[in-house]
């Protein structure tokens, strides 16, 4: 298996290209978000309808902290900051790691895809369940956030596996 001598050819590209993905829609989640609060009659190109509207949704309650750091503080807080914040912070973080070959960087990746994807089905029944609303934006990050974890741990598999073969 290819995976035993290094990384799968494809994952360099997959990871940069999936990250991208998620970074622009993160980015363009906290401009509907932040524009959407400066003004109410904006509509964003991903509102097309009354139950298909993204910048209901970014602009929820839950659409901050995920909806739980305001239970521990103020809903003004710095700490309270868009969840598009974290992922902005997540993507980026995944293709800088993305970067290191070490071991601990490959586990980081792991761990940290992990919680997204818990993240994801936890969002994902908050729009379901709670706001009935489908989201377009939403929902393409949580295929991206499925994606990089079977690339990390594709990705993992790979360096433990070079790691035992050189020493
Ligand atoms: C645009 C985006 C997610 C979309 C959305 O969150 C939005 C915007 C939102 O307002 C919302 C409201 C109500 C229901 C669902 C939603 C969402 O769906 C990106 C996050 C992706 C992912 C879920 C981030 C997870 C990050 C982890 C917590 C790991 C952090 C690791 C750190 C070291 C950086």
């Amino acid at each position: 298996m290819a995976a035993a001598q290094g990384l799968p050819r494809w994952e360099p590209t997959a990871r940069i290209v999936l990250g991208l993905l998620g970074l622009v829609l993160s980015v363009y989640a906290l401009h509907v978000e932040l524009s959407r609060e400066r003004d109410p009659d904006y509509r964003a190109m991903c509102d097309l309808g009354e139950s298909v509207s993204c910048s209901k949704v970014f602009t929820s309650r839950w659409g901050r902290g995920f909806g739980l750091v305001q239970v521990f503080v103020a809903k003004d807080s710095v700490l309270n900051q868009p969840n598009s914040v974290l992922g902005i912070l997540f993507y980026t973080l995944q293709m800088g790691l993305g970067l290191s070959l070490s071991k601990k960087a490959a586990l980081a990746l792991v761990v940290c895809s992990w919680v997204s994807v818990a993240g994801s089905l936890y969002l994902a029944s908050i729009l379901a369940f709670v706001l009935g609303d489908f989201c377009m934006v939403c929902v393409s990050t949580y295929v991206i956030n499925f994606a990089l974890l079977y690339t990390n741990l594709k990705r993992r598999k790979a360096i433990e596996g070079m790691k035992k073969k050189t020493g």
